[in-house]
């Protein structure tokens, strides 16, 4: 087992973690000079990825889905460091000489010279994904890849994407009910009808004649997959009856219709979109629909009485100089409300693995949070937390 030497660009470290690069950048940029400090710089700044054969069989399954994303996340190595030394202050380029911590800055030149990128995802053939807004150069080894998703990635979003989700239904109801709004659909239409194959091809061709940037891309699996873009500013009216054939296509659920924070890349109401918008064009973010309209429930979270109890007793990690030394003690959760809340959060999402779920959904259920050892068991729709016990302490010490 090796250990990681400063500024080496080899991440194996104690805990065997090795990592290979998935891809090597192919840009428009070979020198580190001139290439943009962040992505947002140079919209026309443009790369390829191919997933390289060695990492999986099939590399084309592994972006299976992604193409439903407008922006991924691209972690990447700066191989070309030069000297590899880092220093805990830097001196930002716009800062213009004064020094500030590394860790608050972009700077390559960190302990572990991984870079982080938000680029945009124009389109994926086969095998390679192709990117703009880049500030990799070419050669840049790619160690992984991971879509955006705002609600998860952005803390105004992540706001608003709670406040939305509860409850469960209410959620659902919204986005039918936006849907209805987007396509002047009356209350009560049937707005889940399935388009099978053939009907969609012909609902393309049809759609084909209004908008003009509409295609079908093949995806990895050879399967067909409907694309289309339009701009909102046309009279929607006038084409409802054509869009009403993809309302319930993914795509169009994939979309979102909420102002975003100036972090994140600007958002529209839904468009049916794949082929993402070039240099120029108004940018948006899209993502996967299950993101937001999950085919797993939400479930509801009860407590027994005893659990209640048992709950109560925890003493709030700021009032931890109590002198009440037989009562458990929290070290990071501040009232009994917040651990309710934690415990609530965990369990509404349901976090059973699917086999789990399917398998084993009669047993006992067990997980700990900060200093307490949680049992529950689930029900229909709901998730009941039995027991609320101190945990052991020297698991409580790691
Ligand atoms: C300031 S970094 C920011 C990178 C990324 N957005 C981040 O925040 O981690 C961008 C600069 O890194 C340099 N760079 C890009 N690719 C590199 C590589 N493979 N090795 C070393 N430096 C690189 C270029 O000079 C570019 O202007």
């Amino acid at each position: 087992m090796s250990v990681a030497k400063p500024g080496a660009n080899i991440l194996v470290i104690a805990g065997n973690i090795q990592t290979v690069p998935i891809g090597y950048i192919s840009s428009c940029f070979s020198v580190k000079n001139g290439t943009p400090r962040q992505p947002a710089i140079c919209g026309p700044s443009r790369a390829e990825l191919q997933i390289q054969l060695s990492v999986f069989n099939n590399p084309e399954h592994a972006l299976v889905g992604l193409e439903q994303y407008s922006h991924v996340w691209i972690i990447f190595l700066f191989h070309k460091n030069g000297h590899l030394r880092y220093k805990a202050k830097v001196r930002p380029p716009r800062l213009n000489g004064q020094r500030v911590g590394v860790y608050s800055t972009r700077s390559p030149h960190r302990p572990n010279a991984l870079g982080l990128t938000l680029a945009k995802l124009d389109k994926i053939q086969g095998d390679t994904l192709h990117l703009s807004d880049i500030d990799m150069i070419a050669g840049t080894p790619v160690l992984d890849i991971k879509p955006y998703i705002p609600e998860y990635d952005s803390p105004d979003t992540r706001r608003s994407y709670e406040e939305d989700s509860e409850p469960c239904n209410s959620n659902t109801d919204q986005m039918n009910e936006d849907k209805r709004n987007l396509t002047n659909l009356p209350e009560g239409s049937d707005i889940d009808v399935q388009l099978n194959t053939e009907d969609r091809g012909a609902a393309n061709d049809y759609v084909g004649n209004l908008l003009p940037e509409e295609k079908t891309n093949t995806n990895a699996t050879g399967s067909s997959h409907i694309s289309a873009q339009f701009s909102l500013s046309k009279d929607l009216s006038n084409v409802l009856e054509e869009v009403k054939a993809f309302v319930n296509q993914d795509v169009f659920l994939s979309s979102e219709s909420k102002n975003r924070g100036s972090d994140s890349p600007k958002t529209k109401p839904p468009l049916l979109e794949v082929d993402h918008p070039c240099y120029g064009e108004e940018a948006y973010t899209t993502i996967a629909g299950w993101i937001r309209e999950p085919p797993v429930a939400s479930l509801d979270v009860r407590f027994s009485l005893h659990a209640e109890r048992e709950l109560a007793e925890f003493i709030p990690a700021h009032l931890s100089g109590l002198s009440e030394s037989h009562r458990p003690r929290f070290k990071f959760l501040r009232s009994t409300e917040e651990a309710v809340a934690a415990i609530r959060g965990v369990l509404s999402a349901d976090p059973r693995s699917v086999y789990r779920r399917t398998r084993c959904k009669d047993k006992l259920f067990f997980f700990t949070l900060d200093t307490a050892d949680i049992t529950c068991w689930f029900g229909q729709g709901f998730a009941e937390v039995l027991q609320v016990k101190p945990v052991e302490p020297h698991i409580a010490s790691v």
